[in-house]
């Protein structure tokens, strides 16, 4: 049984259809990024999962379960939207310890203190909320909602509005929290290159549907034909090589007008039979790395360019 199941999802608003026959999953444990424009139903998508709003058409599952009338799975759900969740007039310490009765927490003392020295805000314990930078609420807010060790979290747009320091600090603590509560993490975010360094799977919702559902690893490595870039030690040998290069079995075409030697292969594991006939012929190698397309070309690629900037 997968985390979260979505099968042929659909729903409108005032007869304008936002999501059509959506359909993905997320497997246990893993850390899964939903991309889309802005206004393409993402956060549509986790309050239909959260079962705050209905379906038009189709069946959603989180745990295995339907949220909307189980109180028994919701308690084993969190959930972060861009409010935090959190009361500006009470202290760090407080909004957590509001929250831990709220939910039955065990041993609610030493579980916040644990909390709140993992993300970095044990000493400012007792200060008002209401005092703290967007960063350190957004913080305390992941911390609120993972309080009651919950199996999934629902996190949206954790870093929006982040400087580029604390969206680092929040993408570390997303990845250190998942790890240690063992925990599948159900991210919304417009931040691609947050999304490839943590998420394992993605899907990219856009005019209503899903334009992918893949691994993170598969997306960026599917690019047609593998390309490996060579640089020699001494760069004026680079066009000797390219000569060398395509006369090799398993090479398309070479480029050597760029200040290194553009390689597209036809067989993607035949990287070190290059390496090695190069070495043969004599040449000294610098470097060799082998070219990936980012999250962010790819997810332009399937977002219409007009509606990607997001
Ligand atoms: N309760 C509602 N009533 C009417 N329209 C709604 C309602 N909720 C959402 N919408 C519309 O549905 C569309 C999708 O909104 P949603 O918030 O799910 O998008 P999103 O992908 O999360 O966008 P963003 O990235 O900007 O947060 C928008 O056009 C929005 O105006």
């Amino acid at each position: 049984m997968n985390a979260v199941e979505v099968r042929g999802l659909s729903r409108s608003f005032d007869g304008r259809e936002i999501l059509r026959d959506v359909s993905f999953s997320v497997g246990h444990g893993e850390i899964f990024g939903y991309l889309g424009p802005n206004g393409a139903g993402k956060t549509t998508t986790i309050r239909i999962l959260l079962g705050l709003l209905a379906p038009g058409a189709g069946m959603v599952r989180v745990l295995g379960e339907d949220l909307t009338s189980n109180d028994e799975a919701r308690r084993r759900v969190g959930v972060l939207f861009e409010n935090n969740g959190l009361s500006d007039r009470l202290s760090a310490a407080d909004n957590l310890a509001y929250y831990a009765g709220l939910y039955d927490v065990e041993a609610p003392k030493e579980r916040i203190d644990e909390l709140l020295t993992i993300v970095g805000l044990a000493d400012r314990r007792d200060d008002l909320v209401g005092t703290f930078s967007t960063g350190m609420k957004r913080k305390l807010g992941i911390a609120r909602a993972i309080l009651h060790r919950p199996e999934i979290v629902f996190l949206d747009e954790p870093s929006s509005g982040l400087d580029p320091g604390a969206q680092r600090m929040v993408r570390d603590l997303i990845l250190d929290l998942s790890r240690r509560e063992e925990m599948t993490v159900f991210l919304n975010s417009h931040h691609l290159d947050e999304v490839q360094r943590i998420c394992s799977t993605v899907a990219i919702l856009a005019g209503g549907r899903i334009r992918a559902f893949d691994s993170v690893a598969n997306l960026t490595r599917a690019s047609g034909r593998p390309t490996v870039t060579v640089t020699l030690t001494d760069p004026g040998e680079h066009a000797r090589a390219r000569d060398i290069i395509v006369s090799l079995p398993y090479v398309a075409e070479c480029d050597a007008d760029s200040g290194a030697l553009l390689c597209t292969l036809t067989d993607p594991g035949a990287t070190p039979d290059l390496v090695e006939a190069l070495v043969r012929a004599g040449f000294r190698i610098e470097e060799v790395r082998r070219s990936s397309r980012s999250l962010e070309e790819i997810y332009l690629e399937y977002v219409n360019p007009a509606e990607g900037r997001v």
